[in-house]
């Protein structure tokens, strides 16, 4: 194995493109590849990607790389960044490719759709023993591109992997923590999609800012129940996975799941509003994905069910919001954060 490490990025939309276009400017030599040829060759020719992040100059040192097998080829770290629904497939096409010495990663929100499986969980199954870490936290992929602060998180079980993924995007105006609780990393980036839907709905239909604030603490209630169920660190949850990318994305309006909501909150239907974003909505599978955990687990999150109602057009956002200010009066918490008291 060379000491001269290289990353492979796999998945050139948004986010793909400024995380392989931080490490290039880190001097390490870095490949984005992604499934669209022509799309990669008119990066390399204009040196932007006009389609995902029109505004950045891709740094000269970032190669672009249609085939596969090329791109991951002698690569130290492989960086997956395509969208949940396409995580299983673009593991199963790549392991045959990898090296014995590749460590893995990825910066994808969400589950394996239909399973609620975890994406480690099928990263463990495919490659057992293999080093792997996640990346996650919140990070607008704009924000990111123009230089703008920013702070993220690299979890792993693997602690000298998490360091060295993390040595790799680090930069004066991106921060990059590292960790060892990927299952609660994984949640809270997954989960903070589906209720920036929710706090989207209600900014959508004026409903103020009580509401806003409201939503957002009971949805760091349910974000913390599920990941203390499922063996997460409540720690993890409280930090830039969780609570961290639950206030960027449930506020701010770069967050295509929260642009969702407010569509929907505003009579937009939901082909419409996700048409109109043109990008990833993860919030659109994972809402199932969260709501099968919490029945596995015997938990009530309403505000999540809730949002897999309207997405499924099974209720409308108005008969939603009613339904949850409907519910029984109740202490905050009745067992305790964690049913110790
Ligand atoms: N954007 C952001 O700010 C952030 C995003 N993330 C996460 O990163 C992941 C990717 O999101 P993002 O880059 O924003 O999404 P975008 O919508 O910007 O881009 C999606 C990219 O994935 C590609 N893609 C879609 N399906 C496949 C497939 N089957 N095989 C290979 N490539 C595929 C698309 O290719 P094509 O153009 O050909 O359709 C496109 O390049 C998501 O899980 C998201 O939650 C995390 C943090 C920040
Ligand atoms: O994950 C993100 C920021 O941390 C991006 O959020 P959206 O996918 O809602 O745009």
């Amino acid at each position: 194995m060379t000491d001269q490490p290289i990353l492979a990025v796999l998945g050139a939309g948004s986010w793909g493109t400024a995380l392989a276009t931080l490490a290039a400017r880190n001097g390490v030599p870095t490949r984005l590849w992604g499934r669209d040829a022509a799309a990669l060759a008119e990066m390399a020719a204009s040196h932007r990607n006009q389609r995902y992040l029109p505004d950045l100059e891709l740094p000269a040192g970032l190669a672009f790389e249609p085939d596969l097998a090329k791109a991951v080829h002698g690569a130290t770290t492989v960086l997956i960044v395509v969208p949940s629904h396409a995580f299983a497939q673009m593991l199963g096409e790549l392991v045959p490719l990898l090296g014995p010495d590749t460590s893995i990663s990825w910066a994808t929100k969400g589950f394996e759709p239909g399973t609620g499986r975890f994406l480690h969980e099928l990263v463990a199954e495919r490659l057992p023993g293999r080093a792997a870490a996640v990346l996650t936290g919140p990070s607008f992929a704009r924000e990111v591109a123009a230089g703008m602060p920013s702070a993220v998180t690299v979890h792993s079980e693997h602690e000298a992997f998490a360091q060295r993924l993390a040595d790799l995007l680090h930069a004066p105006n991106f921060r990059v923590y590292t960790g060892n609780d990927v299952l609660g990393a994984e949640l809270g980036g997954a989960m903070k999609n589906v209720l920036a839907v929710a706090t989207g709905v209600a900014d959508g239909m004026r409903l103020g800012l009580n509401a806003r604030a409201g939503l957002i603490t009971r949805g760091m209630n349910e974000m913390l129940r599920l990941g203390v169920a499922l063996g997460a660190k409540p720690e993890t949850l409280m930090g830039l996975s969780g609570l961290g990318d639950l206030v960027l994305t449930c506020t701010g309006d770069l967050s295509r799941n929260r642009r969702l909501g407010l569509a929907l909150g505003q009579g937009v239907g939901i082909h419409e509003a996700v048409a109109q974003i043109g990008q990833v909505v993860e919030s659109m599978v994972t809402a199932n994905e969260v709501a099968r955990l919490a029945d596995k687990h015997g938990l009530d999150l309403p505000i999540s069910k809730g949002v897999r109602a309207v997405l499924r057009g099974e209720v409308t956002p108005v008969e939603g919001m009613k339904a949850l200010m409907a519910r029984e009066q109740k202490p905050e918490y009745p067992q305790g954060l964690f049913g110790t008291h």
